[in-house]
C-alpha cells in the first residue's frame, strides 16, 4: 500500500491529561514523524470547562485515511471517552486534520471523515502546535492552500496568546 502522511490533533481536559496524550504517542510510535510539545489551551467552542492540554502529531505509514481515523477512535475508546456535549469536556479527543499522499492533499466530504478538518483553520490549539513541528506547514482551506504561519497570524491575538507550551511528553520531544 502507498504511504500516506497525516496530521493529527489530540486534546484532553478530563482526568490525567498528560497520561491521555501519552497513550496517543505510544500507540503511534511506529509511524511518528514529529510530536509537538504539550500546550495548555483555553477551551474553544463556547462551552465553559477546564483548560485542555493539546498536541499535534505528524505520522506517516502505509495507511488509508480511514485507517488513521480508526486509530483515533480506538484511542478515544481506550480513554473511555464519552460524547455528551458537543465541544464539551472529554478525556481524549483525536482528530484527523489532514492526509496527503506524496504531497497531494486528500479532500473528503464524507461526514464520517471530512478532510482537511473543516474547523482546523480556526483553532489555535491545532495550528500553534503544528507550526512548532513544521514551520513550512500548509492547510488546504476553501480559499486554497494557506501557510499555517499565516493562519496563526490571522487568529485573534488573545486566542494565540492563550496557547502556551507546558511540557514535552516523556521521551518524545520534537524531532
Ligand atoms: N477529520 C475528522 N477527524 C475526526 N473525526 C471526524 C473527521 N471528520 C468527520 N469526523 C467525524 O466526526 C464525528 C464526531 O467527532 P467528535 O466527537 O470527535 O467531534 P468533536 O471533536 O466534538 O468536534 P469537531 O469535529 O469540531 O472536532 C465522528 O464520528 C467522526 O467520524
Ligand atoms: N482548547 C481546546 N478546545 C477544544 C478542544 C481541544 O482539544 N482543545 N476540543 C474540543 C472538542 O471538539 C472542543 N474544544
Amino acid at each position: 500500500m502507498i504511504r500516506s502522511r497525516a496530521v493529527l490533533s489530540a486534546g484532553s481536559n478530563v482526568g490525567d491529561r498528560l497520561a491521555h496524550l501519552t497513550t496517543v504517542v505510544e500507540r503511534l510510535a511506529d509511524d511518528l514523524v514529529a510530536t509537538s510539545p504539550v500546550y495548555s489551551t483555553p477551551p474553544w467552542g463556547g462551552v465553559e470547562q477546564d483548560d485542555f492540554y493539546n498536541i499535534t502529531l505528524i505520522v506517516e505509514g502505509a495507511k488509508r485515511p480511514d485507517d488513521w481515523l480508526e486509530i483515533c477512535h480506538e484511542l478515544e475508546r481506550s480513554a473511555d471517552r464519552t460524547r455528551e456535549i458537543r465541544w464539551g469536556p472529554r478525556t481524549l479527543d483525536v482528530d484527523v486534520i489532514s492526509v496527503s499522499y506524496d504531497g497531494e492533499v486528500v479532500r473528503s466530504d464524507d461526514p464520517d471523515l471530512l478532510l482537511p478538518h473543516p474547523r482546523a483553520a480556526e483553532r489555535a490549539f491545532v495550528l500553534v502546535p503544528w507550526l512548532a513541528i513544521d514551520p513550512e506547514a500548509a492547510l488546504w482551506t476553501p480559499e486554497g492552500a494557506r501557510p499555517v504561519a499565516d493562519l496563526v497570524e490571522q487568529l485573534d491575538a488573545d486566542e494565540r496568546a492563550g496557547v502556551r507550551p507546558v511540557a514535552d511528553l516523556p521521551g518524545v520531544g520534537p524531532r
